[in-house]
């Protein structure tokens, strides 16, 4: 079995990466850790994990770390960049679910993130964990930056349109809209039930750091800049993210319908909706896949791109699940075969 540390392990994608290793043929969790609930059992914080998790948490140690075959960051932005770098020395491979290693040019995760980056280096070796987009360069890579889950559901929504180069590169439009269990398990009092239920709001309208982050996977499929209006909204939802995107088409006739299903027929965890559907959160909930359905406006140029994923699954962990086993030459679907939980 293949021995995997999560570091964070208290964290809602750290918790939803031991549910999804817990159906893992051949990858074992061996080691948790949490700062507050270091000696405290998995299974006594999540019961949903009793009879399949026997491991308490631990301080973070670099040494136990170092005995892990892949390690997974599923920390605040900072503490990756701190850690990987002599982890990957001594072999281990590492995903890091949070945006160290996301974004290529380090002033521009400064800008966002404000901190200066301290693994230049690894930086610059690192993989964007968009496997629908880099899955070779993953296969080889040691340490991903998975992806954000915003970013997963609008780079998924127009990859087939850009790679076409079928639509404007610029005035492109993503509305998006995120469950509650996007900001973290962390108390905040945004997240509370009755700041949060019964109401809709947008929010980062002015800037979101998820903005730079698509606009470098948006380029790096067009092979030129993309420019577009990112909007976030919270919904008052447990898991999910709905992104509607707006583009303008600039080859009319083309059979929108057959250029998804085509550059998505091998793609495991991409599922093309039948023409005129409208994919719902709940159509996910607690799988890997991301649904998309594609629409022509009335007005015969826009083009309108329902793209929903969990955001706690093909939004973070079972995005972060499909990188490790690329990287470790495994079945890509090992571990993420469960059915999403609908109603
Ligand atoms: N929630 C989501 O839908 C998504 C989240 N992400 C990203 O994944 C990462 C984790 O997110 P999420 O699970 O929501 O976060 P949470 O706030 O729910 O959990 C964070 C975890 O990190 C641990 N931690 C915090 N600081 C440190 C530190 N300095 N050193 C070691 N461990 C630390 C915490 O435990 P303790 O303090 O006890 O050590 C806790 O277990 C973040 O970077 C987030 O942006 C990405 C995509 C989607
Ligand atoms: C609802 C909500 O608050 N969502 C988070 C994004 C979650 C995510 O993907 O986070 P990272 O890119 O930080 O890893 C937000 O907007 O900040």
């Amino acid at each position: 079995m293949i021995k995997v540390g999560i570091v964070g392990g208290t964290g809602y994608t750290g918790a939803e990466l031991l549910r999804l290793f817990a159906q893992h043929p051949q990858a074992e969790v061996s080691l948790l850790t949490s700062r507050k609930e270091a000696g405290q059992r998995a299974d006594a914080l999540f019961p949903h994990l009793r009879g399949h998790c026997d491991l308490s948490f631990s301080e973070p140690d670099a040494a136990a770390l170092a005995r892990c075959d892949a390690v997974f960051f599923a920390t605040p932005h900072g503490t990756a960049m701190e850690m990987a770098p002599s982890l990957v020395d001594k072999g281990v491979k590492v995903v890091d679910l949070s945006a160290d290693f996301r974004l290529r040019d380090r002033g521009v995760f400064k800008q966002w993130y404000k901190l200066d980056h301290s693994a230049a280096s690894m930086l610059d070796e690192a993989v964007y964990g968009l496997p629908e987009v880099h899955r070779d360069a993953i296969r080889k890579a040691r340490v991903v930056g998975n992806p954000g889950c915003y970013p997963t559901a609008v780079q998924l929504g127009l990859l087939p349109l850009l790679e076409a180069g079928v639509i404007e590169f610029e005035g492109i439009v993503a509305d998006c809209k995120s469950g509650v269990s996007g900001a973290g398990r962390e108390a905040k009092v945004g997240s509370l039930f009755s700041e949060v239920s019964d109401s809709f709001k947008a929010y980062g309208v002015a800037g979101h750091r998820h903005l730079p982050e698509i606009e470098q996977g948006l380029a790096d499929i067009a092979k030129k800049p993309v420019a577009l209006s990112f909007v976030p909204h919270l919904l008052p939802l447990v898991r999910g993210i709905h992104a509607t995107l707006y583009a303008r088409l600039t080859t009319p006739g083309v059979d929108l319908q057959a250029l998804f299903e085509q550059r998505y027929a091998s793609e495991p965890f991409v599922d093309v909706a039948p023409a005129g559907d409208h994919p719902e959160t709940r159509g996910v909930r607690g799988g890997n896949t991301c649904r998309i359905a594609v629409h022509l406006a009335p007005d015969r140029r826009t083009v309108i791109v329902l793209s929903v994923i969990d955001n706690l699954v093909k939004g973070a962990s079972g995005q972060a699940v499909q990188n490790f086993n690329l990287m470790f030459g495994l079945d890509e679907q090992a571990g993420l075969q469960a059915l999403p939980l609908a109603p």
